[in-house]
């Protein structure tokens, strides 16, 4: 790839400058002047009206230089205008990933009409936003989506690429990487830099949740990662943060295999789980399906959630939308109780990222009190009531 300014067409209009997300470009005696640190992402050349960027871009060609792959990308999901809370997460991790790496974090904001959410991103830790807007990327489409993303990352190649683990996150991550000929690292419930290489350090439970694996990607850029929801924790929101938004052109195209022609919410029972503050949780130990109304009552008593083991769903004591752990439903409420739940490693991978954990198991050697903040040894059956009376006392209820 080359650049190059043809000094006989620039205008000096500044044009150029002002679209390079980079700051490698100034202005000097009236011309352009292309700097050391221009990443040859053509940003200037797509911006400049008079052919004064001589921009030479060859795409598929293989890695070439891989340390010329620079910065954290989130892949920033939102539906009907709003951002959801894992790419809060996700910029979260980025964060503290690209200040090790001494790179800028950015997000990638797809949609109709989203520039107002772009404040947000950068609120929660962005230095930059590529945002790319049109109605006919108002829905989320595996084939257009692909499309921009994959433009984007050939076009400013990053280092690390994260998208959440959603159904939308986990339909685009491997479409994108495919494409670039990369890997992807599904599921992953911790991120670290290695401080040797530098290479991106993706941790994920393997063999049915019975080891954790630690994946790296050393040959190839970017790295990329799907990241479980609510395993990583958002910054604090700061209003007061700028960042740069860089709009970008949309890749469109005629006869995209598939259509969103309408979309209808699930109707039925829905478990707030995800978002619920405080989770009580049931397992096997509970011994009779009738004992969850005890779970029921403490968590109404908490303003709290219902959830299960996988031992207690199995049994057909609860659906299946309450599990939680490695098949289920990954929580990080700030308190989780664990009422007869043994702790195995599946059921750990989905709610040991919660603030608190008080486990109440009658086996003292129970795995769960190994990450339980809280541990009570005794019968569920007898203690959920004396804990329920005592908090409805202490809440007045
Ligand atoms: C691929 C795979 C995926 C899986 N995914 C999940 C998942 O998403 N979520 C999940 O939960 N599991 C999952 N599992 C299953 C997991 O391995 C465990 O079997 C399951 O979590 C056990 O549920 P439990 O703790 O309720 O039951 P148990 O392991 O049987 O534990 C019951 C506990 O209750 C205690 N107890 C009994 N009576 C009482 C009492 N009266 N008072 C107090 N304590 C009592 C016992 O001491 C025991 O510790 C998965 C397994 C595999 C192989």
């Amino acid at each position: 790839m080359s650049i190059r300014i043809i000094e006989e067409n620039c205008t000096g209009c500044a044009v150029c400058v002002r679209a390079c997300p980079f700051g490698a470009i100034k202005m000097e005696n009236d011309k352009a002047v292309i700097l050391d640190n221009c990443t040859l992402c053509g940003s200037c050349a797509d911006a400049c009206k008079f052919d004064a960027i001589d921009f030479q871009a060859e795409r598929g060609t293989g890695m070439g230089d891989l340390s010329s792959y620079r910065d954290v990308w989130v892949f920033a999901e939102q539906k009907d205008g709003v951002i959801d809370s894992a790419a809060f997460e996700l910029l979260g991790v980025g964060r503290h990933l690209a200040d090790q790496l001494g790179q800028d974090l950015a997000a990638v904001l797809i949609g109709n009409k989203v520039r107002p959410l772009a404040q947000q991103l950068i609120a929660y830790g962005a230095d930059k936003v590529y945002w790319l807007d049109h109605a006919d990327l108002e829905r989320f489409n595996d084939e257009l989506y692909a499309d921009n993303l994959s433009y984007l990352v050939e076009r400013y190649r990053p280092n690390i690429v994260l998208l959440a683990a959603t159904v939308y996150g986990r339909s685009l991550g491997p479409r994108v990487a495919a494409r670039i000929g990369t890997g992807l690292t599904a599921d992953c419930t911790g991120l670290e830099i290695d401080v040797d290489t530098g290479n991106l350090m993706q941790t994920r439970p393997a063999f049915g949740g019975n080891l954790m694996a630690t994946i790296v990607c050393p040959d190839h850029r970017p790295q990329m990662a799907t990241v479980r929801p609510r395993v990583m924790k958002p910054l604090e929101p700061d209003s007061e943060r700028s960042g740069r938004i860089l709009r970008q052109q949309p890749q469109l195209k005629q006869g995209l295999k598939t259509r969103v022609l309408q979309v209808v919410e699930e109707a039925g029972e829905t478990v707030n789980l995800l978002e619920a503050d405080i989770i009580v949780s049931g397992g096997r130990g509970l011994g009779d399906p009738k004992n969850f109304t005890l779970i029921e009552e403490l968590a109404q008593t908490l303003g709290g959630a219902v959830g299960a083991s996988r031992a207690a769903v199995d049994a057909g004591w609860i659906p299946y939308s309450h599990q939680v752990g490695q098949t289920g439903k990954t929580v990080g409420p700030k308190v989780y109780f664990a009422c007869g739940i043994s702790g195995a490693v599946q059921h750990l991978a989905g709610m040991s990222s919660s603030d608190i954990i008080v486990a109440i198991n009658k086996d003292p050697d129970a795995p769960i009190f190994k990450v339980a903040t809280y541990g009570i040894v005794g019968d569920v059956l007898e203690i959920l009531p004396l804990i329920t009376k005592e908090f409805k006392k202490a809440l007045g209820k």
